[in-house]
């Protein structure tokens, strides 16, 4: 019996939840799968209207879940779509097969609840394995919705889950430049600007200030005056591997004590944290090849950070991943300034010296052109610790500043390395520590 809409009597008890009343029916002979004027089933309006009995009854008594409306729909996409979780808990326990499934815009389950901003559904669609590269009509992936939608949560999931952020869709848009379009720069803004291998992105759950702009990010170091580094590439010591170096004949391990760095480019658990050797990298004199084993620093920014809004300290740097000791962060990227400059410049929060005993002593000043690296604050409990290190030129006034863990880093921790005593005895007639640690020696307290 058909009615308004070709809506059987079915539909009508289902859409009201009434699960005692399509029992009955079910009982009396009611087809379960007929479709009403939009093709839906009873299944799939109990679905819409959050029905959760009527849901499992229907599916009980055999009511398929494949069925696609007009629109290509399915139970998925409407419960997904109106942010009906515990329906969707419990088609994805019954069915998980289709959650992956396309309507006719090429959207998924996880895409409709991207666009409304169902933040728990979307967690829920992850922890099931929904894939967030698949391609829509318009060759969108889920990055581009969440962009659009401006949830930074939702983006910051996302990015965890490897959605491509650099992926385009066939207006030449990539996410970013739908973020940037809809005005929604600080949810999934890669603050690098695609310098880095790994988007970096920028979240503040503290207040309302916004990402910081006053300074240019760059990836590698730079002047602006002249400083004559020694670039000579007839000047580097290199060696002549034919392996991948990791032998106690490379020469350049050599110059280093020896390679430090293991099969993963990790430092070794004895590496000396209070006193680093200073490492030589292969370079582009060597005759190994770039892909040997004594090649870290160089290869740039591998593990996921987050610039992040902390309680007390401004900005900061978060991993987003858990990371074992040894393991290269980022490098401490600004300008090269000498010393004497480094005296006239006002502001000092973002200077890095870079003592040697070979020369003049020169700064790195992260202040207006810097890396991620400018963001790392004190922590009286460090978990990273710089390293001196040469790449391309092996200028000794001038090293690398390379940050690595001191110890094994979670998913969520702020990094952080020990200023030293020297910068607290300085800076402690203006401002004391809030690293937080239980063991801080320069909060106001320990004083
Ligand atoms: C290199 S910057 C670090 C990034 C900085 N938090 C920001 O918002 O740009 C150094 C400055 O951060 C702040 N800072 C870093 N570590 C701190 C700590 N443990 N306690 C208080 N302030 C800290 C101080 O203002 C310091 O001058």
């Amino acid at each position: 019996m058909e009615g308004q809409n070709k809506r059987t009597p079915l539909h009508a008890a289902a859409a009201e939840g009434h699960h005692e009343v399509c029992h009955m029916l079910v009982q009396a002979g009611a087809n379960l799968d007929m479709f009403d004027e939009e093709q839906r089933t009873p299944l799939m309006v109990a679905c819409e209207n959050n029905h959760l009995d009527t849901v499992k009854y229907l599916l009980r008594a055999g009511a398929a879940v494949s069925h696609k409306d007009i629109m290509g729909f399915t139970c998925l996409h409407l419960a997904a779509k109106l942010g009906h979780y515990d329906i969707v808990h419990h088609l994805l326990s019954k069915a998980s097969k289709y959650i992956n499934c396309q309507d006719d815009g090429g959207w998924t389950p996880i895409t409709w609840a991207i666009e409304y901003k169902h933040k728990e559904l979307v967690h829920l669609l992850l922890a099931k394995g929904a894939d967030v590269n698949i391609r829509d009509k318009e060759e969108n992936v889920c990055l581009h919705w969440a962009a659009l939608s401006g949830c930074d949560d939702i983006a910051q999931s996302l990015l965890d889950a490897r959605c491509d952020l650099n992926a385009v869709n066939v207006h030449g848009d990539s996410p970013l430049h739908v973020a940037a379009r809809e005005n929604h720069l600080e949810c999934v803004m890669d603050i690098s600007r695609g310098y880095e291998a790994v988007p970096i992105t920028c979240v503040n759950g503290v207040d309302s200030e916004p990402c910081p702009e006053n300074f240019k990010y760059i990836p590698d170091n730079c002047v602006t005056s002249p400083l004559n580094i020694d670039k000579d590439i007839t000047h580097l010591q290199h060696c002549s591997c034919t392996d991948d170096c990791a032998s106690s004949t490379c020469v350049c391990g050599q110059l280093s004590l020896r390679c430090w760095y293991d099969s993963e480019g990790r430092l070794p658990l004895d590496f000396c944290q209070r006193e680093p050797p200073v490492l030589f990298e292969c370079n582009h004199a060597c005759s190994c090849w770039r892909n040997c084993r004594n090649r870290v620093v160089q290869n740039g920014l591998r593990v996921r950070l987050q610039l992040f809004k902390t309680q007390k300290m401004g900005w900061g740097v978060k991993a987003m991943q858990d990371i074992p000791q040894g393991t290269f962060i980022c490098e401490y990227v600004g300008e090269i300034i000498s010393d004497s400059e480094a005296d006239k410049r006002e502001n000092d929060s973002f200077l890095f010296t870079l003592d040697n005993k070979v020369g003049d002593v020169h700064c790195i000043d992260a202040r207006l052109f810097g890396n991620i690296g400018r963001f790392i604050n004190h922590l009286c409990e460090p978990n990273v610790l710089a390293v001196r290190v040469f790449t391309m030129h092996q200028d000794l006034r001038f090293p690398r500043i390379a940050f690595f863990s001191s110890r094994p880093i979670k998913a969520g921790d702020q990094i952080g390395f020990d200023y030293g005593d020297h910068y607290w005895r300085v800076k402690s007639k203006f401002f004391s520590c809030h690293c937080g640690s239980l063991k801080c020696r320069h909060s106001a307290a320990s004083r």
